[in-house]
């Protein structure tokens, strides 16, 4: 009886290695580290405390490891007016994020954020509220839950509109250097902000209207390219 036990548990932490996903490889560990230590405990001659500790130690680093995923999975400890930007990144641990979190600042509006033409000295992410981007004499609201100053901040260029914070908006700001040297460091957080921009680009650029038509161009006498 006591062998099966042996083999069960160690067949049991042999399949947890077949797990990609880092809570279940970590589950399935600590149920094996249970019936070894069980195996370890009643074996005739026993109890074995060499093996019997390190087994110990092995359920105690996988338990903690569980507690620290599951904390990420679910966000705790989040404050809610910065849970949108953690949902959003998606694949950031909550130490990772509380890492970028601490190299930003806040800002209230209202508040002049970008100057077009300009390069911008940071990036921003809208919190609560809404921006007024500024361009060709139009004024459009947007926000919240998006990004300001990432064309420059991709492009390494100026800006390609005027914006400000609304009254009563929050926003994010990171100082564009020194988010740089962060994503440069950590590279989840350069993949997590660079995807997340990127969608958001995407997410712009499907709601912006279109220029002049086709048609209107060439009434205008506008060469097309082809
Ligand atoms: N059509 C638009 N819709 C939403 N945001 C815009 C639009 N045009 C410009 N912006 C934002 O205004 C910012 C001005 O600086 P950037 O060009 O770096 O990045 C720009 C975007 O974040």
């Amino acid at each position: 009886m006591s062998l099966v036990l042996f083999h069960l548990a160690n067949a049991i932490a042999f399949l947890a290695f077949l797990f990609r996903d880092q809570l279940y490889l970590r589950a399935i560990t600590v149920v094996s580290m249970v019936l070894q230590s069980v195996y370890y405990f009643t074996i005739v001659g026993g109890p074995l405390y060499n093996p019997l500790f390190w087994k110990a130690v092995t359920f105690l680093l996988n338990a903690g490891m569980i507690v620290l995923l599951f904390r990420d999975r679910i966000g705790y400890g989040i404050d809610p007016r910065t849970r949108p930007l953690y949902d959003q990144l998606e694949v950031l641990s909550y130490g990772q994020f509380r890492r970028l979190l601490a190299a930003g600042r806040r800002i209230d509006g209202p508040a002049a954020l970008i100057e077009e033409g300009k390069r911008p000295g940071a990036l921003y992410f809208v919190l609560s509220g809404e921006a007024e981007v500024r361009k060709n004499g139009e004024t459009l609201a947007v926000g919240p839950h998006i990004f300001l100053g990432e064309i420059a901040f991709l492009t390494g260029g100026t800006a390609s509109a005027s914006v400000r914070l609304a009254e009563d908006a929050h926003c994010l700001a990171w100082d564009v250097a020194a988010l740089r040297t962060l994503m440069a460091k950590e590279r989840a957080i350069d993949i997590a902000l660079r995807g997340l921009m990127n969608r958001d680009l995407a997410a712009k650029t499907a709601r912006s209207a279109l220029g002049p038509s086709v048609d209107r161009r060439k009434a205008a006498g506008d060469q097309i390219a082809v």
